[in-house]
């Protein structure tokens, strides 16, 4: 073999990475490239319409998960949910033509830019490690919710 092609690792690190070429490709559309190059600043109105439709999503469902179908936190967020057997409504807001302006929303509601950005029952929870530090409370707040 050639010397060079030996030297190759045999895992690639940076093919580890949630950015990879692979992820961007198949993405179903360019918000990837929008917020990559810089998106124009949001009119009041398109602020106000994501205000409102998040707050909605937060009213109207027991669990409610922003996500982004890459992150690595969202998918152990979505995991633990799962395993609880809870009904959740999740957004994959790098899927969604809004996703950006509703991650500017949920700021402007919770001082929290990060995804997952997770409510039970309307109250907001916080990221991935909030929710598995509360692992133990689930089944009870779930429940509660009439998520379960
Ligand atoms: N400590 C946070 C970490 C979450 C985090 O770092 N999320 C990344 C994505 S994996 C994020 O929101 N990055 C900014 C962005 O996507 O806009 C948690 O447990 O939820």
């Amino acid at each position: 073999m050639n010397a060079s092609l030996r030297r190759l690792p045999t895992t690639a690190a940076h093919l580890k990475s949630p950015f990879t070429a692979r992820h961007i490709i198949q993405s179903p559309n360019t918000n990837f490239f929008r917020n990559f190059f810089g998106r124009r600043p949001a009119s009041p109105n398109t602020i106000m319409a994501a205000k409102t439709k998040a707050q909605d999503i937060i009213d109207n469902n027991s669990v409610a998960v922003f996500s982004k179908s890459w992150c690595p936190y969202c998918k152990a967020t979505k995991s633990l949910l799962s395993e609880m057997g809870a009904k959740a409504h999740i957004l994959e807001l790098d899927q969604m033509d809004d996703g950006a302006e509703l991650q500017d929303a949920l700021y402007e509601i919770t001082n929290q830019r990060s995804v997952p950005n997770i409510f039970i029952d309307k109250k907001h929870i916080g990221g991935n490690s909030d929710l598995q530090a509360k692992k133990s409370e689930l089944p009870k707040l779930l429940k509660d919710a009439h998520a379960v």
